[in-house]
């Protein structure tokens, strides 16, 4: 699953499970995890659990976030309302595979409710292994920053 990084990862109590299957195999690929919660089954609120991700991420105390919910939507959301933060909802390996090649996403979020665990393995794998590929991709990642201001 490539080279050795630290990766975030946290859910909400709908991403619990998914959370800790996507968490063993981060590990048994070499890479280290900082777990970021939620760590029980307790309902909580999913906009914590992104921020505290996207803020690892966007501080560089981890390469990539892992985020799971029970749609994948309101942590993915939360986690874009950081600069600098571009997280991907995956529900399979290509989508994965295209959000680090033309997006350069740094964080992916998965819907446990609503992808299975397997291709949520593969996704992630693809995840890791994906170089962004700049060339035309680059003017449009600059216009995903929150500096930039669109001039009709
Ligand atoms: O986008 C939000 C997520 O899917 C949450 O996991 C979901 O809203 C939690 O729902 P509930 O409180 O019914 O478990």
């Amino acid at each position: 699953m490539s080279s050795p990084l630290t990766i975030a990862v946290g859910a909400d109590h709908a991403g619990l499970a998914l959370k800790a299957t996507l968490r063993q195999a981060l590990e048994e690929a070499g890479h280290s995890v900082l777990d970021m919660g939620t760590h029980g089954p307790e309902s909580v609120d999913y906009p914590d659990f992104g921020a505290a991700v996207a803020e690892a991420v966007q501080a560089g105390r981890a390469r990539y976030g892992v985020l799971v919910c029970g749609t994948g939507i309101g942590i993915s959301i939360a986690a874009n309302r950081l600069p600098g933060i571009r997280c991907a909802l995956a529900h399979d390996a290509t989508g994965a595979r295209l959000s680090r090649e033309h997006n350069d996403a740094n964080v992916i979020a998965f819907g446990a409710r609503m992808t299975g665990v397997e291709p949520a393995l593969e996704a992630l794998r693809a995840f890791l292994a994906t170089p962004y590929a700049g060339g035309r991709h680059d003017r449009r990642v600059l216009k995903l920053s929150p500096d930039w201001t669109r001039t009709p």
